[in-house]
């Protein structure tokens, strides 16, 4: 799916309403239509006894009084008005529409007059792409109020206050922060980003009729990616295949005391179907693996002369990093795996030491990167977001090199210039070595021979998946633990594999 921008996604309303049989006040009766019962659904809604539709003077607050009036016969509604002398059309129309439903909206001339009470939902809808500065002034006093007021908020397209693509020049603390955000018809950029997309709470897209051929004619560098964007992607399995197609695979890390790390990665990788698996770890790990996972070959890095054991070996791929360290020693290591042309999976100190060594220019086409946010920080450096985000989509291109930048929804930047967000995944996985467990995913994809941008596509979301599955399992996100992804990795395989 695209992720288009605030000018396109006003170029594809605009398209719409002039070229099928639909009127823009009618597109926005489907909206509002679209949106209530999305929000009937959710458990926010449930259990509330009144509901506060706050509404602004363009179409997002239009939205708000389509929603108060059907909402009207089901609760008790309450809807408060910002002042203006420039209302757009349809906000005009549906303020007179829910006149006559019986609804007289209170005009919020200060922040006094809004009460929230505390077992209220509130409907969010006095902004939306239509934003053109920060706010300020009774715009922000009134965003502000409904942020200390600790009333549940379900924002109407996006949290008024926040920008849909970039928010590097706004002020968080005039963005509402919302519980659920129920958006129109394609995902907006800042919804999937930090430090905005954890404002918005849940989201949820809702389908408004927008012309799709007109969508699909757009240019966008940004897309989600979810089930049936990979499934194309997935490979299956020959029945007359044997375990040396399957692709050899070499891991390296597990130094010291960080020997759990190539474990888990391990048993990833055998999971995710690795035909041979060798990894080359501290003493500690190479004792524990054939414990822990005797299908894996296990080699003591004291003991194994990297170079020889590459030529002799002829791994397909090759992963460093998970317990890897950031000794000499290490360093060392990985200053030999960079020279390599085999495709190679770099997480955690294998991250660092590139920082710490400046090696970034001696990435290239065979490499994929996994950092999380603050490895990401070392490599690349601080900036606002959405330039950060920009610095990754160039160093991408630039360097050839595949980033998969870890997180709620996972950026992959590929070297021709897309980035996907992954849409699968949760914040049970936000536990130690579930990192480790993506590596092995990844391993054991590039042994297979996918490449590098499919494997780090395919393999994000198989973890991700697998961590849906874990979560449904086990009903506790706090439970969640990384062993627990690698159990349901069979799952997320047979998602891909069975038919749509
Ligand atoms: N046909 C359409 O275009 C559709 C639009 N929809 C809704 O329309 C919204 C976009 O509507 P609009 O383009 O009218 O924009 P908005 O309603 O988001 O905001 C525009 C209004 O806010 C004012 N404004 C902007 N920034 C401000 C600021 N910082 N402080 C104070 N006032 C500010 C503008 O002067 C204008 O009056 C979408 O988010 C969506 O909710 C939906 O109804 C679906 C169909
Ligand atoms: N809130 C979340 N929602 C979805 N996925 C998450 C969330 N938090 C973490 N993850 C995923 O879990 C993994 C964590 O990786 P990482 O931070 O490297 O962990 P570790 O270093 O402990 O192994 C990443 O793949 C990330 O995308
Ligand atoms: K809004």
């Amino acid at each position: 799916m695209k992720i288009l921008s605030a000018e396109q996604i006003r170029e594809a309303d605009r398209y719409t309403i002039q070229n099928r049989p639909i009127a823009s006040i009618d597109l926005m009766e489907a909206a509002a239509s679209a949106w209530v019962e999305t929000f009937l659904q959710s458990l926010l809604y449930s259990h509330r006894k009144s509901i506060i539709i706050v509404c602004g003077p363009g179409n997002n607050g239009g939205d708000g009084l389509a929603i108060a009036r059907m909402l009207k016969p089901l609760n008790n509604v309450t809807v408060y008005l910002m002042p203006s002398d420039n209302y757009s059309p349809d906000n005009l129309a549906n303020q007179q529409r829910l006149r006559e439903s019986g609804i007289q909206p209170l005009l919020l001339h200060t922040t006094d007059i809004l009460t929230l009470p505390p077992d209220a939902v509130l409907i969010d809808a006095l902004y939306g792409s239509g934003l053109n500065r920060p706010l300020t002034g009774l715009s922000a006093d009134i965003v502000r109020k409904i942020n200390a007021s600790g009333v549940p908020v379900a924002a109407v397209d996006l949290p008024s206050g926040m920008f849909a693509d970039s928010n590097d020049h706004n002020t968080l603390h005039t963005i509402v922060k919302a519980s659920l955000t129920i958006t129109f018809h394609l995902p907006k950029l800042a919804l999937l980003m930090m430090p905005t997309g954890e404002l918005a709470g849940e989201i949820k897209i809702v389908n408004i009729g927008l012309d799709s051929s007109f969508i699909d004619q757009q240019e966008s560098p940004h897309h989600l990616q979810d089930a049936d964007s990979v499934k194309v992607l997935y490979r299956p399995r020959s029945l007359w295949m044997h375990k040396g197609q399957a692709g050899r695979g070499l891991l390296i890390g597990g130094i010291g005391h960080t020997a759990g790390a190539v474990l888990l990665a391990s048993s990833a990788a055998l999971r995710s179907g690795i035909g041979l698996l060798y990894t080359a770890c501290g003493l500690r790990a190479a004792q524990a693996l054939p414990v822990h996972r005797p299908e894996a070959i296990a080699l003591d890095l004291n003991e194994t002369d990297l170079p020889d054991l590459v030529s002799s070996l002829e791994p397909d791929a090759i992963a460093i990093g998970p317990g890897l360290g950031t000794s000499q020693a290490s360093a060392e290591l990985l200053n030999e795996i960079l020279e390599y042309p085999i495709p190679t999976v770099l997480d955690a100190d294998a991250l660092n030491l590139i920082a710490k060594h400046r090696w970034l220019h001696r990435l290239g086409p065979n490499h994929l990167i996994t950092p999380h946010p603050k490895e990401a920080l070392r490599l690349f450096g601080q900036a606002k977001p959405f330039e950060f985000h920009q610095n990754l989509l160039k160093f991408s291109q630039s360097s050839k090199t595949v980033i998969a930048f870890k997180g709620r929804f996972t950026r992959i930047y590929t070297p021709e210039g897309i980035v996907w967000f992954n849409n699968s995944g949760n914040h049970g996985m936000a536990t130690a070595g579930s990192g480790d467990v993506l590596t092995g995913v990844l391993l054991a994809l590039l042994a297979a021979g996918y490449p590098v941008a499919q494997a780090a596509r395919l393999g994000v979301w198989l973890h991700g998946a697998a961590g849906d599955a874990a979560l449904l399992r086990l009903n506790s996100p706090e439970s969640l633990i990384a062993g627990d992804i690698i159990n349901h990795l069979h799952q997320a395989f047979h998602q891909l594999s069975s038919s749509t």
